[in-house]
């Protein structure tokens, strides 16, 4: 039998694994081809949260992390988690450029605004590392902080805005510095796909204070409001004062996660530069992808090393394939925060037909996702495929659950297209999700009520391996410590291309005891 063969990696976002019950959309929905995959083959429960992928211990799975340790094939210290070390060691308290800024300010009048997602979701940001900088800021005796709060619901529970708030004006009051100036939701401040009228929207009310809503305190501004990732832009003024941005200030963005916030960030930049404000510096708690010069409080961890470099390395060509929520990544992410163009890669963007109504259009564009693979798999010169099927998590996190159980039965469709085309051309096809999400749409409330949950789950995600014919591999779901990282080192594996040394997660294969059957498990020794 051989062991080398071409194939498919097929991800599915947000395709978490928990026992069948009352909000798990994902038992719910009509799935043939995979409940056929998961009864047919050995099936692998990857962890892909917390330690296990390079998160703190206890956080949810995020697509960025997912992505990047399914490409690094090892856990990497993630921006959250490099961040919470320096909180934890009072490193960022104490930070010098930080410090530096603050002491300047504090001398010349100048303020500091702290721009951020307001809430502990920590996908994005986590408010409790607003605190330091806000001691940081006392302990330099500057007084004009502000403080702009962008509105979560989306990592966190809908509804729940006010609270962190709370939370945030909390961590102001005990460290003696900062006032919240303005509150916006995060579908305006944090949008990613292009539509720079939202995000204009935000860059108004933070960097001019311009916006129609002017309340007199913060939780007047989410107070009553339907949906808090579209609370309108709001500025908070109990004194009529108005805080814009100033010639000589510094705009420190708060989110460790780049990828929603950079958009603002480079319209802030812009703003400032054409109306003359050229001397405000902008810094960033964690290392960002944007086009502006933005000076990071915490530098990202190396992810270098891995699938795309084995892949060039062997000269073997990939095809990139997602819609555009999901295309940064399989691209960028997967090949380790690296936006150089590889040789032997190719990048297929596929449009998403829908505005973002993904509740009224839960297939969004699947179908042209799998039509577009197995088109890449029918050529013999394509060595991997690697495509994300983003439905069960971008229509997870609308929080509607009925509406995630179509697009799970839409996934299904498009996994037995796929699976369909590449047993036609002989090739193996591994299929793994990269955190979970809609397995678990219901939180239980404070008071106990079951209430909509469109969040990350901590839960582990399945990985299944259609084998090629004659393949000499099975997949092991018994592998010591295998978690979402081995998915890199066994695509290599099934490629027979060699492993490199920086990846080193356990690979997920065994020998196959027959082809096309289970291995034969070894009867249990008896002593
Ligand atoms: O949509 C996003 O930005 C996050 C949730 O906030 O999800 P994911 O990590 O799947 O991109
Ligand atoms: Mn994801
Ligand atoms: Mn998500």
């Amino acid at each position: 039998m051989s062991d080398r063969h071409n194939g498919i990696l097929l991800i599915l976002d947000g395709w978490g694994h928990a026992p069948p019950a009352p909000g798990n959309a994902i038992s719910a929905a009509v799935t043939p081809a995979l409940d056929d995959l998961l009864t047919r083959y050995p099936t692998a429960l990857l962890p892909a949260s917390g330690t296990a992928v390079g998160l703190p211990d206890g956080v949810v799975g995020n697509s960025e992390i997912g992505h990047m340790v399914i490409g690094a094939g090892r856990p990497l210290e993630y921006d959250s988690l490099l961040v919470q070390r320096q909180v934890d060691s009072g490193e960022l308290r104490r930070h010098p450029d930080l410090v530096a800024a603050c002491t300047r300010l504090a001398a010349n009048g100048g303020a500091l605004h702290l721009v951020g997602l307001c809430s502990d979701g920590r996908i994005h940001a986590d408010v409790a590392h607003v605190a330091e900088l806000l001691h940081a800021a006392a302990d330099a005796g500057l007084r004009q902080v502000f403080l702009h709060a962008i509105t979560d619901g989306r990592d966190v529970a809908d509804g729940s805005a006010g609270q962190h708030l709370d939370v945030l004006l909390g961590h102001a009051d005990r460290a003696g510095a900062g006032r919240c100036v303005s509150v916006v939701g995060r579908n305006f401040a944090m949008d990613k796909s292009g539509k720079a009228d939202l995000t204009a929207i935000a860059c108004s009310l933070i960097v001019d204070a311009e916006a129609e809503r002017v309340v007199p305190e913060p939780r007047a501004a989410v107070d009553g409001q339907a949906g808090d990732q579209w609370i309108p832009a709001t500025v908070v003024s109990g004194d009529g004062s108005r805080h814009p941005v100033r010639d000589g200030d510094v705009v420190l963005f708060t989110n460790f996660r780049s990828d929603r916030i950079s958009p603002l960030v480079d319209m802030v930049h812009t703003r400032l530069r054409d109306t003359g404000r050229s001397s405000v510096r902008l810094l960033s708690l964690a290392q960002y992808d944007t086009t502006a010069e933005v000076v990071p409080l915490v530098r990202r961890a190396d992810a270098s090393g891995g699938l795309a470099d084995a892949l060039e390395a062997a000269g073997v060509r990939s095809v990139r394939i997602a819609e555009r929520e999901k295309f940064e990544h399989v691209t960028f992410y997967v090949n380790g925060r690296d936006p150089s163009a590889r040789p032997f890669e190719e990048h297929q963007l596929v449009p998403t037909a829908v505005g973002d109504d993904y509740v009224a259009q839960p297939r969004m564009n699947v179908a042209e996702v799998a039509r577009r693979v197995v088109e890449a798999a029918e050529r013999d010169d394509v060595g991997v495929v690697v495509a994300n099927l983003a439905n069960i998590d971008v229509v997870g996190h609308t929080g509607d659950y009925e509406a995630t159980v179509v697009a799970t039965g839409a996934v299904d469709t498009a996994v037995a297209t796929i699976c369909a085309a590449a047993r036609a051309r002989g090739r193996w096809v591994l299929l793994v999700g990269d955190h979970g999400n809609a397995e678990q749409m219901v939180k239980t409330g404070n008071t106990g009520e079951q209430r909509p949950y469109g969040g990350h789950t901590h839960n582990p995600v399945p990985c299944v391996l259609v084998p090629a014919p004659e393949s000499a591999y099975a997949l092991d779901p018994r592998v010591t410590g295998a978690a979402l990282p081995s998915v890199g080192p066994t695509v290599l594996q099934l490629l027979g291309l060699p492993v490199p040394p920086t990846m080193t997660a356990p690979r997920l294969l065994t020998e196959a005891a027959e082809p096309h059957r289970r291995p034969v498990r070894a009867a249990p020794t008896t002593n």
